[in-house]
């Protein structure tokens, strides 16, 4: 199905909205309206005065951790587990030229002058340095694995009781491109002993450990999440460092403050909206919001893309509800025309609640505009401005599917949900916003659909799907992955469910090879696309779909990443 529509047509006249019959959807309410309301107006604002005396004990330590780092050059095996904690702590942003430094030494010292061989080397050591240099973007050979296979050619049992060995396989294994069997059997073989293995009779640390990998591995983490809870258990290893472990609590709790006001400035804006009222409606999501794009970006001078994808975000949640709740189909004939015109004046042929929103829409991008034209890259704008029209599209084009009765075959439905899924637009948005490294080229290779792009918009679409798919068939819905492939292929909702999870694991295969040297665009860029994709993973991978429903369990993650101080004593 195309998702064109005709701009040109003239807007027919205004309908009388009252009269309509329309669905609804019960939505939990926002959790945090007391708390926004509190903090960001005017009289409570939070004081804009740096902590001096914060700022100044981080510089000290950050001067002794990068000392530490190019201390014993020669020697840079001392330093892998500290690489290891400093990335995992979440503060690898300050000391990303002594970190590759030492990571050039590493795969010099391990892959070329002794060839690899090492036979001494135990499974926790060759798995932390596949995984360090992985996620550097080395392709390093996972044949490095295969001492550890016993003569039927299987990881050996006695790997089984070496649990730091085993954690450390599990996490390295989800670096894994297509093809590498060797990395396939890891996964499976570390998994399966570490869920067997009786957390009792390991240390707390470690037994902390590994609860922690079987819930959220490293590489699909959010790094803001993944450092808040990593600080807890890096805390309780006797052994930690002290130096490290100070600055990464000074550091978050610096950070968090950033990230508070940018909070508070954004709610000003969506208090003054008044969606509450004005689009009832609608889910009230802007922290959850706000804390998906702080999973993508949330390094100090990145304030702007997150408070364009923010703002992003916040207006394509209201405008799916509008298309998959709310709206009649006339009216989404009508608002589809209006928005692929992108023109005030098609406002007076809206149905008034449309109004409110068509209004609010185009200011956002007004406000883009004027953010990137003050840097000189007005160019964005269109990208960005074609990147909202090509999502409206694809959210009529659902509706029609809906109106219609129409059943879309499996690649129809993926050619549309794809787009529908939101993370071209967030990607694209990501891109714009990351002004000083974005050139036009990139923004026109990311507009066709790359390799990583279609990896993470595969994620995104089919994790969602497949937490949401029961409840949306308890209301009017059109179909989604779940229901497509059952039809197409003739299998049971279970068989549909397997092949989709397979699926994800693929895409996520995809992803991991286009993160790899020599990479198409800029590495901080593919950054903004791996961590859309691993807010997936958090927000959807148990079935939930937490952003819909925040008050299950993303609320506690948005206290502690947003809300909740790291103790400092
Ligand atoms: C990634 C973006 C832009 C997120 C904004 C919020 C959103 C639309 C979440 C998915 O809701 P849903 O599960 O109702 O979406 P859909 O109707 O597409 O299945």
């Amino acid at each position: 199905m195309s998702l064109e529509t005709s701009a040109n047509r003239p807007l027919p006249a205004k309908g009388n909205s009252q009269m309509v019959e329309r669905r609804s959807v019960d939505y939990h309410p926002s959790l945090w309206e007391d708390y926004l309301a509190k903090y960001s107006s005017p009289s409570n604002s939070m004081d804009d005065g740096h902590d001096q005396q914060a700022e100044q004990e981080i510089q000290k330590l950050k001067d002794e951790v990068k000392w530490m780092l190019c201390a014993h050059a020669d020697k840079p095996s001392l330093k892998r587990d500290m690489i290891d904690q400093i990335q995992r702590l979440g503060i690898a942003y300050h000391f990303a030229s002594e970190i590759d430094n030492v990571l050039i030494k590493l795969s010099e010292t391990y892959f070329v002058s002794n060839n690899g061989d090492h036979d001494n080397d135990d499974l926790y050591t060759v798995a932390l340095l596949f995984r360090l240099l992985r996620q550097q973007g080395y392709r390093i050979s996972c044949d490095i694995f295969n001492k550890f296979k016993d003569t039927s050619g299987k990881f050996g049992e006695k790997h089984a009781s070496d649990i730091r060995g085993l954690l450390s396989l599990y996490e390295a294994s989800h670096l894994s491109v297509h093809g590498e069997d060797v990395l396939d059997q890891a996964l499976s073989f570390s998994l399966k002993h570490l869920e067997s293995i009786d957390k009792e009779q390991l240390s707390p640390p470690l037994a902390a450990q590994v609860q922690h990998a079987l819930k959220q591995t490293i590489h699909r983490g959010v790094p803001r999440l993944e450092a808040r809870q990593y600080i807890s258990i890096y805390e309780a290893e006797p052994l930690h460092n002290k130096v490290l472990l100070s600055l990464a609590k000074l550091d978050f709790n610096h950070l968090q403050k950033q990230h508070q006001k940018e909070l508070f400035d954004l709610a000003r804006w969506w208090m003054g909206l008044d969606f509450k009222n004005k689009l009832p409606f609608a889910r009230d999501r802007l922290v959850e919001g706000y804390f998906w794009i702080l999973g993508v970006h949330f390094e100090p001078e990145l304030a702007l893309v997150r408070r364009m994808m923010t703002k992003v975000i916040a207006m394509t949640s209201v405008l799916d509800d509008i298309y998959d709740v709310y709206g009649t189909y006339e009216e989404l004939e009508l608002f589809t025309r209006a928005v692929q015109r992108w023109d005030i004046d098609c406002i007076n042929e809206l149905p008034e609640y449309m109004q409110v929103f068509y209004k609010a829409l185009i200011d956002v991008y007004v406000e883009i505009g004027e953010k990137l034209a003050s840097a000189g890259r007005s160019y964005g704008l269109d990208y960005a401005k074609e990147a909202m029209k090509r999502q409206d599209r694809s959210y009529f084009a659902e509706a029609k599917w809906l109106h219609r009765q129409h059943k879309p075959t499996m690649d129809e439905y993926m050619s549309v949900a794809l787009v529908s899924s939101g993370y071209h637009l967030l990607a694209i948005t990501s891109f714009v916003g990351m002004q000083d490294i974005v050139t036009k080229d990139d923004l026109d290779w990311l507009f066709n659909d790359p390799k990583i792009l279609k990896a993470s918009t595969v994620i995104c679409r089919l994790m969602d799907d497949l937490a949401t798919h029961k409840f949306e068939q308890g209301r009017e819905h059109a179909d989604s992955a779940v229901q497509c492939y059952m039809k197409q292929y003739n299998v049971t909702e279970q068989e549909a469910e397997n092949d989709l999870r397979k699926q994800v694991d693929d895409a996520w295969k995809d992803l991991n090879e286009e993160c790899l040297c020599p990479t198409a665009v800029a590495k901080p860029l593919l950054m903004g696309i791996l961590n859309l994709t691993r807010v997936m993973d958090v927000l959807y991978k148990d079935g939930g779909d937490h952003y819909t429903n925040p008050h299950i369990m993303l609320k506690d993650y948005i206290r502690s990443v947003l809300m909740d101080p790291v103790q400092t004593f």
